[in-house]
């Protein structure tokens, strides 16, 4: 066990999300890559996800740059490249990615393109829902971008961490 349970996790197992900008460029291909990233989560545990257009939503998704209203400011191309909330009320749950970075949202297996940012929805939703970081570097919650190819396939860290949170899928 290398993953680290982050305190709180959510108390429902049906959550909503919704994409804040909902007007950027290729935001119909940042839906999809976002939606991709909940069911692989969602495959691996008792949780569902259901997009939906309301502020209210449980887990908001934005993109945005430098200082952008939570203290946890960007810092321009590179470095940090996204952060999350862990889940509760308001900004819990939510996932923040760096507008300054060059996103591939085509799921480039190389960096050729720009940032593969499924891998770092990946990420970043773990934390929506209760994961801390892992020290096995093949995890997704590793603390260093790698542009890993996941296709569906949670590395065995993360879904023994998401299933200790919410259980396994009913064995059908
Ligand atoms: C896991 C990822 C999706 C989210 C994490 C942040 C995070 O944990 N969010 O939940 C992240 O951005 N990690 C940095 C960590 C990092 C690596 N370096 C840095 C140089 C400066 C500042 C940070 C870093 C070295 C240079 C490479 C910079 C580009 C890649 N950046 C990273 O891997
Ligand atoms: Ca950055
Ligand atoms: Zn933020
Ligand atoms: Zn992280």
């Amino acid at each position: 066990r290398r993953y680290v349970l982050q305190g709180p996790k959510w108390s429902r197992t049906d959550l909503t999300w919704s994409l804040v900008n909902r007007t950027m460029p290729d935001a119909q291909k940042v839906r999809m890559m976002v939606s991709r990233a909940l069911s692989v989560w969602e495959n691996n545990s008792k949780l569902t996800f259901r997009e939906v257009y309301s502020d209210q939503a449980d887990i908001q998704i934005v993109f945005a740059r430098l200082q952008h209203g939570d203290g946890y400011k960007f810092d321009g191309p590179g470095q940090v490249l996204a952060h999350a909330f862990y889940p509760g009320e308001g900004r819990g749950g939510d996932a923040h990615f760096d507008a300054d970075e060059t996103w591939d949202f085509d799921g480039g297996a190389d960096d050729s393109r720009g940032t593969n940012f499924l891998n770092v929805a990946l990420h970043e939703l773990g934390h929506s829902l209760g994961l801390g970081h892992s020290s096995d570097v093949n995890a997704i919650m590793y603390p260093w971008y790698q542009n890993n190819e996941v296709d569906g396939k949670l590395p065995d860290d993360d879904r023994h961490g998401i299933q200790e949170l919410y259980g396994s899928k009913e064995k059908t």
